[in-house]
């Protein structure tokens, strides 16, 4: 309720009494004037490659236990050296994905992408299954059973493996495929397995596309965030079973307990780089050095350098 009060006056124009606030990915270019509209505040644009890649490297440095491995339903926390995390390969599962390669702060490349992520997940769903939100649809793949769409190696096979090339017979040969040899039409399926094989399908493929990034690049860890996660097991568990899969047990996949927040949690810190990298000190904000800890799930991100009351911010960065 406060932004409009509380966004930052620009440090490299003092004399300029614009108030702007960071913000990063499309949405920082197609809200701009929304934004400029209803609370007066400029949005100040920062790189979304730059932004997730600032906010991963300070999770994985700052935060303890942040980065996790999801197999068979365990969960597993790893234990990051600072001095040994680069080179790593970043997947950023949001509407697309991105997939960049992290060689140290601020060096990165965008290596890789593919536009069946979690926009196709949630768009594919909605149509298919009538769902009204993206919570409804996660939690219908809960109960699904992707076997009823999906078309395994033991469907084609008469039951069995096709062991020769190793494929078991629980292998999906064709997501989707026993919609094509079924006489039957959408509204014979249940949304259920349809939301099950839909997840299904888009986890495994952004997990397989990811591990061939990582062994281009011979890149060991792959660490996968992004909005469409949201921590779900299934969701998790799939893509770690395609990066086993395909990597042979080579390569592991690793999860951030705030993956939905990189882009912002970069572009956060973007205040910092601009004031701290470009000015000389006199010029910076009362408001610096930011000062950063964690609890929990949640990251404390206090300005509150030697500022008076009324101009400390203490911003709160908590997943729902
Ligand atoms: N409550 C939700 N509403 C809509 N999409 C959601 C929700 N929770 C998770 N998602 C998933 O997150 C994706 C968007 O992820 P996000 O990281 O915010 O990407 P973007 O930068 O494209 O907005 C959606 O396509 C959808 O798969
Ligand atoms: C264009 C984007 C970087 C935008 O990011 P997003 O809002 O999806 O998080 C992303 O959607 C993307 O990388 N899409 C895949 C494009 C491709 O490489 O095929």
């Amino acid at each position: 309720m406060k932004l409009h009060l509380g966004g930052f006056h620009d440090c490299t124009a003092p004399s300029s009494d614009k108030i702007f606030i960071k913000a990063t990915g499309g949405g920082a270019y197609k809200f701009a004037d929304l934004f400029k509209e209803k609370l007066g505040v400029s949005l100040d644009k920062e790189d979304e490659m730059e932004c997730l890649v600032t906010g991963a490297n300070f999770l994985l440095k700052a935060v303890h236990q942040e980065a996790f491995t999801y197999l068979d339903g365990q969960k597993e926390f790893a234990q990051i050296d600072p001095n040994d995390l680069y080179p790593y390969l970043l997947v950023n599962i949001g509407s697309g994905v991105s997939m960049i390669k992290v060689d140290g702060d601020g060096k990165f490349e965008r290596v890789s992408g593919t536009s069946l992520g979690g926009g196709t997940f949630w768009g594919l769903g909605r149509l298919l299954t009538k769902c009204k939100n993206f919570d409804e649809l996660l939690e219908l793949s809960h109960q699904g059973n992707n076997r009823v769409i999906d078309m395994l190696v033991g469907d084609i096979y008469g039951g069995t493996d096709y062991a020769k090339i190793g494929l078991s017979a629980t292998t999906i040969a064709s997501s989707f495929g026993k919609a094509i040899s079924d006489n039957k039409g959408l509204v014979d399926y249940k949304p259920e397995d349809i939301s099950r094989s839909l997840l299904r399908m888009i986890s495994n493929n952004i997990g397989q596309i990811s591990y061939l990034n990582a062994l281009r690049f011979g890149l060991k860890r792959i660490f996968f965030a992004g909005f469409f996660i949201r921590g779900h097991a299934y969701t998790m568990d799939t893509i770690s079973v395609a990066v086993n899969f395909w990597s042979k047990g080579e390569a592991e996949a690793m999860f951030l307990r705030h993956e939905g927040f990189l882009g912002a949690l970069g572009a956060f810190m973007s205040y910092e780089k601009q004031c701290l990298d470009g000015l000389t000190v006199n010029k910076i904000p009362q408001r610096f050095p930011i000062s950063v800890s964690s609890a929990g799930n949640k990251i404390y991100c206090s300005m509150n350098g030697k500022s008076n009351d009324n101009e400390s911010i203490e911003c709160t960065v908590y997943r729902t």
